[in-house]
């Protein structure tokens, strides 16, 4: 019997019309995607930093490394141009664990889209520190400089110099969120300031490293310390008690930390045996506070950026009693620090708040003198 051609054509073709329809969307669809990932990965590291307006050129941070040209690509600005969002490497399991108050919710995560563009540039070690201090406005600095596009920092703290080392530099690499060219890769450790290998260590990694710290007047810092730790132990002496090796004689306790951090220019005096003053910025704990803005202005100086980061990103919020940012990392909320960033200080005995002031004068002054700036604490 003849088979019925028609009727086998029909039926076998894979050239069914309804398949081919949908071969059809398949195919742009998957050709969507394509351009779609082209674009937002591949293509942005391929755009030429000449584009680019304002952008610093710096190196990445490797030993040996040479300075990268031109700043960050147009495509790739508009591409992390995050309402202030940061470009946050989520913290590895391995990492240590952040001090609990040094923690941002909802600072640290990328959202989505960012976590999509993320995908591209690559892991660079960092070529600017926050290195200090401990209780300075640390975190308050390193969440307003995550607003500037070209910034792009780890959320936690690596502590890579002080307690990390011996892992090596591809784990601290690994930490660091992916940056284009042009952008700069930063983190904060405030304990590097009192640590006395880190210099060393930092400048063996890059003796081109831009340090930040973050100075506050150390009595209040002292305090500010003393507070956190009793948040956490609230069955520790007073801080008075803490303060003296003997109290009748008004001998201070230089060994305790409390103290010990506020003595920055020694402190700075090691940093200096390996780092040029040029390549140190100290920026106001206090001024951070009272002009945000007019700080933030000096750091994007000293890194090289165009001034992106002005007065219009913050406000004061009264009830948190600090500056805040009008737009959090990743959405269009504001956005103040955490609970732990701002506490009450207890009430310290006036007569050992001033003891204090007299002992921290003498190295106030070297400190002011060796960074040719007044910080005014006394
Ligand atoms: N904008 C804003 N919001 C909240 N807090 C601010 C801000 N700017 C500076 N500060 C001050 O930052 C102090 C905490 O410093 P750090 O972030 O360096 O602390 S830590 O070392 O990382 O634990 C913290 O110290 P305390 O007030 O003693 O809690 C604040 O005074």
């Amino acid at each position: 019997m003849e088979p019925n051609v028609t009727c086998f054509c029909v039926d076998a073709s894979p050239f069914h019309p309804v398949r081919r329809k949908l071969l059809l969307v398949f195919i742009m669809l998957f050709l969507w995607l394509y351009l779609f990932y082209c674009c937002a990965g591949s293509c942005a590291a391929a755009v030429p930093g000449a584009v680019l307006l304002g952008s610093p050129s710096l190196a990445d941070g490797r030993p040996g490394a040479e300075k990268a040209p031109g700043g960050a690509g147009l495509l790739s600005k508009l591409l992390l141009l995050r309402a202030g969002q940061p470009g946050t490497a989520p913290r590895p399991a391995s990492a240590e664990p952040p001090e609990a108050e040094d923690t941002e919710p909802g600072a640290l995560e990328p959202g989505p889209i960012s976590r999509f563009f993320n995908g591209s540039g690559s892991k660079k070690l960092p070529q600017a520190i926050i290195v200090g201090v401990k209780k300075g406005g640390t975190r308050a600095l390193l969440e307003f400089l995550r607003v500037h596009p070209d910034i792009r920092a780890v959320g936690a703290e690596p502590h890579f110099f002080d307690r990390n080392y011996e892992k090596g530099f591809d784990w601290y690499r690994d930490l660091m969120p992916r940056t284009l060219d042009g952008q700069i890769t930063m983190e904060k450790t405030p304990s590097y300031f009192v640590t006395k290998e880190a210099p060393a260590r930092i400048s063996a990694m890059s003796k081109d490293m831009k340090l930040i710290v973050v100075v506050r007047d150390p009595v209040t810092r002292a305090i500010s310390d003393y507070t956190q730790t009793l948040s956490k132990r609230p069955d520790i002496p007073t801080f008075e008690s803490l303060t003296f090796k003997n109290r009748t004689t008004g001998l201070i306790d230089t060994s305790w930390s409390a103290i010990q951090i506020g003595i920055y220019a020694k402190h700075l005096e090691n940093w200096l045996q390996y780092f040029p003053m040029s390549q140190i910025l100290f920026v106001s704990g206090e001024r951070l506070i009272t002009d945000p803005a007019g700080e933030l202005g000096r750091v994007q100086d000293f890194l090289g950026l165009k001034r992106i980061i002005t007065d219009k990103h913050f406000y004061f919020n009264q009830t948190k009693g600090f500056p805040c940012l009008k737009k959090a990392e990743g959405s269009s909320k504001p956005h103040c620090l955490g609970k732990t960033k701002g506490r009450t200080h207890p009430n310290i005995d006036q007569e050992v708040v001033q003891r204090l002031r007299e002992f921290y004068r003498p190295f106030n002054m070297k400190f002011y003198q060796m960074t040719g700036h007044n910080f005014g604490w006394d």
